[in-house]
């Protein structure tokens, strides 16, 4: 039987809310209220993984540290954090929350060294996040163009990166399904795991994604759909669970 595909449900944290963006937009935001409150009920549902973002930090608009930690603070799932976490002390404090691995974005654009050094330091903790606008990398709160996708994925590939999570922006916030050959295309460039995010709008938009299973697709992040009762995450899980 073919593994199945892990779901990550979104709790993105801007200004001490759950939100959700449109194309990562800065200024789009629906807030959904309490980020605390997100995260156990995704919990509660069944989720085996949160991906846990701070968008202040991300925006370089101030962080949401203390708040991200009361989130990790209550959860007994595993926690992917992400947003700002660019040096010694972000990766330091990210770390020391307790969560399971973090990812990084705008650094592994702009300081690749960096970058290096704390893969080769903590191994499958570390994950990269590819943000692209067609197979342009983007960084600060996807606002600045970072390179090449390919070439960038070519070097971290080489300095051992343990895992993609891999963000289609045009797809991102819009319900409009996702982009399942930008994951492909991935999958063929590197053999590492590569967890798919932005677009998912419905039950078949996971099923297609649990299709690139034995491509090398580990999971799918899962953010507006499930704020906009699209489906239940019990319904996800149980789609994606064969
Ligand atoms: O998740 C979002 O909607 C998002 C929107 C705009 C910027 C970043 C976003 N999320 C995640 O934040 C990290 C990047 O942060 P940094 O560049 O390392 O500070 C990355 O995982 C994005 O997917």
């Amino acid at each position: 039987m073919a593994p199945k595909l892990e779901l990550l449900p979104a709790v993105d944290v801007r200004d001490g809310q759950a939100v959700r963006l449109v194309h990562g937009e800065s200024g789009s935001e629906t807030s959904y209220g309490s980020p605390l409150e997100a995260a156990l009920a995704w919990q509660s549902s069944g989720a085996e993984w949160l991906h846990l973002v701070d968008l202040d930090a991300a925006f370089g608009t101030g962080d949401n540290r203390a708040l991200i930690r009361d989130v990790t603070d209550a959860m007994d799932i595993k926690v992917e954090l992400s947003g700002g976490i660019r040096d010694d002390d972000t990766l330091a404090a990210a770390l020391a929350t307790g969560c399971t691995r973090v990812n990084l974005g705008t650094a592994a654009l702009e300081t690749p060294e960096w970058v290096a050094k704390v893969i080769a330091e903590h191994g499958d903790k570390i994950a990269v996040g590819l943000d692209v606008r067609g197979t342009t990398l983007r960084g600060r709160g996807w606002t600045r163009d970072g390179g090449d996708l390919y070439e960038t994925l070519e070097r971290l590939n080489a300095e051992g990166c343990a895992r993609y999570v891999v963000t289609d922006i045009a797809k991102d916030g819009t319900l409009q399904g996702p982009n399942l050959e930008l994951l492909r295309t991935v999958c063929a460039a590197t053999d590492r795991p590569v967890v798919a995010s932005g677009g998912v709008s419905s039950l078949d938009d996971l099923r297609a994604i649990a299709e690139l299973v034995p491509l090398g697709v580990e999971g799918s992040i899962v953010g507006k759909a499930l704020y906009a009762k699209a489906f239940t995450l019990e319904a996800a899980l149980e789609a994606v669970s064969s």
